[in-house]
């Protein structure tokens, strides 16, 4: 039991981390104003769980990328090409997420308009 909570407050403090990074504040930001938008839209039940989806998905793809990042500036904290690479990379995936999410929400406002 006392394992558990262990991990519960391990992942809580990682959470609060999280949390506490410029990008990710700034996305979460983004998704308050995104919601507060469909919610005078007045979404279906389905059309949420698809804006939901699509909030995790930024959300859990910003806060993997600023990991990375942190792991990487702590391995390498000069300038290097490779690490370059790994940062673009990163960068890419979280800009992949996000357009998945902008096409969603362009199919969910074409269809309300
Ligand atoms: N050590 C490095 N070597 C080479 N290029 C780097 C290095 N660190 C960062 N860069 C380049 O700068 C870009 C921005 O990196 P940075 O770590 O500042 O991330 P960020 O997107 O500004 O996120 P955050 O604000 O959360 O730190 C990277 O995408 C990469 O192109």
């Amino acid at each position: 039991m006392k394992l558990w909570i262990n991990k519960f407050k391990n992942a809580f403090r990682g959470f609060g981390l999280l949390i506490s990074d410029f990008s990710v504040r700034i996305q979460l930001v983004l998704l308050l104003v995104a919601s507060v938008f469909f919610m005078m839209l007045g979404l279906e039940t389905y059309e949420w769980i698809a804006v939901v989806i699509c909030f995790a998905l930024v959300i859990v793809a910003e806060m993997m990328n600023t990991v990375i990042e942190k792991t990487l500036d702590y391995i390498q904290p000069n300038q290097d090409p490779k690490i370059r690479n790994l940062k673009d990379m990163g960068a890419g995936f979280v800009w992949m997420a996000c357009m998945f999410a902008i096409i969603v929400a362009c199919i969910i406002i074409g269809g309300k308009i």
